[in-house]
């Protein structure tokens, strides 16, 4: 399996609402023959909530606090593939889990973002008026957190999630981690 190069390393997906973690994660799982999991949804299926309760009744540092409890947990697993919510990368603690994986960071344009989610109103973030400037201020804030990734995707309007995939799939033996040998014996 495409997968046994990982040696079980989880793949974590990182980027903006609407870069296509969740969809594109779904695709890498299956190639890798690993299992899926969208730190959302768990957040959801755990507290019996949406994302969207959450934030309006308990605040969003309260969410961000279930989001690294979730982190957590999720990073205790091998040979996963993980979409995180766009931010993730917001918690210092949150990168210690991180780093036991594979960090991709999907990098799509914030006009393309805006065009996937306009019409979408289950991220609480973007229920502003003007959600197009809240993306770009959102990624201005975020680009240098989302630049730590091991492994940046640069990803074009045109691109389909299969053909992200397989960027994906190839660029990874080039991040791939050297494992440390053991010192020779003298
Ligand atoms: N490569 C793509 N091309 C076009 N639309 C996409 C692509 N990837 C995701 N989408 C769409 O964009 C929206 C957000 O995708 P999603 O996977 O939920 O992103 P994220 O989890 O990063 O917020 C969905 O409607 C999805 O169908
Ligand atoms: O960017 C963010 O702060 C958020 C992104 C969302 O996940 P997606 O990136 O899957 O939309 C979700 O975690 C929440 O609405 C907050
Ligand atoms: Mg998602």
């Amino acid at each position: 399996m495409p997968g046994d190069r990982l040696e079980g390393l989880n793949l974590y997906l990182i980027g903006m609402m609407g870069a296509g973690k969740t969809t594109v994660g779904q695709e890498l799982a299956t190639r890798l023959g690993y299992r899926f999991f969208d730190s959302d949804m768990v957040i959801e299926q755990s507290t019996g909530q949406s994302i969207t309760e959450i934030f309006a009744t308990s605040g969003e540092a309260a969410f961000r606090q279930i989001e690294s409890q979730v982190l957590a947990e999720l990073a205790s697993y091998t040979r996963l593939v993980i979409a995180t919510g766009g931010g993730i990368v917001l918690q210092q603690m949150n990168w210690s889990y991180l780093r036991h994986g594979l960090i991709v960071w999907l990098d799509v344009p914030v006009d393309a973002l805006y065009d996937r989610l306009k019409t979408d109103s289950s991220r609480p973030l973007l229920q502003q008026a003007d959600p197009k400037h809240t993306l770009e201020t959102l990624l201005n804030q975020r680009q240098s957190l989302y630049a730590q990734a091991d492994l940046h995707v640069r990803i074009g309007v045109r691109e389909t999630p299969e053909q992200i995939c397989d960027r994906i799939l190839q660029s990874i033996p080039g991040v791939l981690k050297p494992k440390l040998e053991p010192p020779s014996e003298e």
